[in-house]
């Protein structure tokens, strides 16, 4: 049965004031060090990445095996993810785990007031402070995230190798581009992927990958059936079942694909940095330091990036030559060798902000924060998001299995702009816009209540809202502040609402009314029975809006003329030695989850580096 875990522990002010003591002693310790330190060697390495998440973690490995003789220092804000008393490992807590205060960025969102799309004389309000997390530790997001493997986007598929026109949209944005299309982002996907399906038939071999260091595995069903049971519950309403949401069509109810290996997580840190910290060789004397060159990746944990270190001799060219950064009580800088490349890979919010603290960014943002603007772009501009909505239902006890990793069953539709409930057609549709994502109900999950059940978080694959972020102050430790700007359009809000409805119809089939007494909750406390206006459904969603994580799209690539801030080869616009690689890029939103998307984007970019930097050294 499920227990109450408190999933926050308050600090008195005793133990503030504890904290505080502490703090100060250490700081005085640093001092003293400090005082004492004679001299410091310059750091130099090839390529210093700025993120161990799930970008940075398959850089890291891809550049240490694909170029000889290089080495690079990943600096990493957060600690090693084998910490947290296995929290982070265990599938079943991971909804536990993005809330530890110490892996988590613990960022909110700001108040968002618009007028309401059912009743425009009324203003509406999306409360300020919506949780928003971002992994900092090992592995990044992809340490915290459900582990619902998704890697096509609207399925567009064409049959057999098809395209995912999403993709596609990528690669129309100009001929240079086309390194963006389906082809090239399945290669990536199939390379990254180790799936573990047992006899897989030779469609789902044509879209998977087997040898790769990302492991991918069915949903192991625990010995209750409820989740069964929500599968046939659909299957009523004539929703086709889909064996495979990474196979040809997307469409459908079945059953997620996780990233767990032996059921144990595989983030990215676990998959690719892991292989990466395999590879050391020591090199004498090929330094003209006279020290040697260690062959490595040089993970440096609990190093907070401050700002890029420009080459203020060539001014103009705005050349990346080093990072500083903040690192036991000390600010530190690393730098990089002639050839080599400073590649940002810290997330759709911590992206931008050190962009725009190194002065690359929006003028009248960064002039307001007392910035001098060294080259201006759209940066923290298209922030996009699944916005997500849940809805919830009670059963009889003993119906769930407490160790599920959660998200288990997805139903994958088509919405009604209109906001009515979707038909059968919508559900053959193959471009389906909605995922819902059905998880047993977890302790903690809804605020005080403890009982059996399921939850339905019905999510927005292709928002047409979008957001922006901006720095709130030049303190490299402040929050920038983050603008949703969620359902500001309206057809967003009537899919929602849509989708919504689907969800409960969902409930009152059988067998889930009969066998397990299913009762949804929530939106019957609000309004009466079936008869629920618009105006409340807004009401309702607008209250109840979360996250569904995927942030994205802050950095993006497109040509500078089109709002981009990267090229087709992710090199930031206006500078020399500067790239951005993670899921800030996306110049468009997968309509699906985003680890597996955003470790594509890196093994693709680890390509493009590997090709400049060998032509570079044959000049
Ligand atoms: C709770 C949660 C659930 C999710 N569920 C799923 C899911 O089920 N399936 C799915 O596909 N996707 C899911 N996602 C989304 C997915 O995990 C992310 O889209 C993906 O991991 C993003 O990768 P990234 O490399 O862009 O950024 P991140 O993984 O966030 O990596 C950025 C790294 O940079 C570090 N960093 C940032 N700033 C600095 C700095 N100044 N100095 C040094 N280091 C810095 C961070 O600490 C972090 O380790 C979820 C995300 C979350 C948070």
């Amino acid at each position: 049965m499920s227990q109450n875990v408190p999933s926050v522990i308050e600090k008195n002010q005793e133990d503030l004031k504890k904290d505080a003591k502490i703090r100060e002693l250490w700081m005085k310790n640093i001092c003293d060090h400090d005082k004492h330190a004679k001299f410091k060697i310059k750091e130099t390495y090839d390529f210093i990445i700025v993120g161990a998440g799930t970008a940075g973690c398959v850089l890291a490995r891809e550049l240490i095996h694909g170029i000889p003789n290089i080495n690079i220092l990943v600096l990493e804000a957060g600690g090693p993810n084998a910490h947290s008393n296995g929290l982070i490992s265990l599938p079943c807590t991971w909804f536990q785990a993005f809330r530890l205060y110490d892996c988590d960025w613990g960022y909110v969102t700001q108040e968002q007031k618009m007028k309401s799309h059912v009743n425009p004389t009324k203003e509406v309000t999306v409360k300020k402070g919506i949780h928003y997390p971002r992994g900092k530790v090992w592995g990044g997001c992809s340490s915290l995230n459900g582990m619902v493997y998704m890697q096509v986007s609207q399925t567009y598929l064409f049959v057999m190798r098809g395209q995912a026109k999403q993709y596609n949209d990528w690669a129309a944005q100009g001929p240079e581009y086309k390194i963006w299309d389906w082809d090239h982002c399945l290669e990536a996907f199939k390379a990254l992927e180790n799936n573990s399906r047992k006899d897989p038939d030779e469609k789902f071999k044509q879209l998977h990958g087997f040898n790769g260091l990302h492991h991918v595995q069915d949903f192991q069903n625990g010995v209750y059936d409820i989740m069964s049971g929500l599968i046939d519950a659909a299957k009523n309403l004539g929703i086709p079942y889909n064996d495979d949401f990474n196979g040809e069509r997307q469409n459908g109810v079945g059953r997620l694909q996780t990233t767990n290996e032996k059921g144990k997580r595989c983030s990215l840190a676990d998959g690719y940095l892991r292989d990466a910290l395999k590879k050391v060789e020591f090199h004498p004397g090929s330094e003209p330091n006279g020290f040697g060159k260690v062959v490595a990746v040089d993970v440096r944990s609990y190093a907070h990036v401050l700002e890029i270190i420009w080459d203020e001799e060539n001014k103009k060219e705005n050349i990346a030559i080093g990072i500083r950064y903040f690192c036991n009580g000390n600010v530190r800088e690393a730098f990089i060798a002639p050839k080599g490349e400073v590649i940002i890979c810290s997330g759709t919010i911590n992206s931008p902000q050190i962009l725009m603290l190194s002065g690359v960014g929006p003028k009248e943002n960064l002039e307001a924060n007392n910035i001098k603007v060294r080259k201006e772009l759209p940066v923290g501009r298209n922030l996009l998001d699944h916005p997500g909505c849940i809805f919830v239902a009670k059963s009889a006890p003993n119906t769930i299995h407490h160790w599920s990793s959660g998200a288990e069953i997805g139903i994958i539709h088509k919405a009604s702009v209109e906001g009515k409930i979707p038909c059968k057609e919508d559900f053959f549709d193959e471009n389906p816009d909605l995922q819902i994502n059905a998880s047993p109900l977890q302790p903690g999950l809804v605020d005080g209540l403890d009982c059996d059940g399921i939850i339905l978080w019905s999510t927005l694959n292709i928002p047409s809202s979008v957001g922006y972020l901006e720095l709130n102050s030049n303190n490299p430790f402040d929050q920038p502040r983050i603008h949703l700007n969620y359902f500001e359009k309206s057809d967003d809000l009537y899919r929602m609402i849509s989708s919504l409805k689907l969800c409960r119809e969902i409930f009152k089939q059988p067998p889930l009314s009969t066998v397990y007494n299913v009762k949804e909750i929530e939106i019957n406390d609000n309004t009466n029975g079936d008869d629920i206006s618009d105006e409340d459904w807004e009401k309702f969603i607008l209250e109840k809006v979360l996250t569904t994580f995927h942030p994205s799209g802050t950095v993006k690539m497109a040509p500078e003329s089109k709002g981009g801030v990267v090229n087709h080869r992710l090199q930031v616009y206006g500078t020399k030695n500067l790239r951005v690689v993670d899921a800030s890029i996306f110049p468009y939103i997968p309509s699906g989850n985003t680890n597996a998307p955003t470790a594509m984007v890196a093994w693709r970019a680890s390509r493009l580096i590997i090709e400049d930097y060998t032509r570079k050294n044959s000049l």
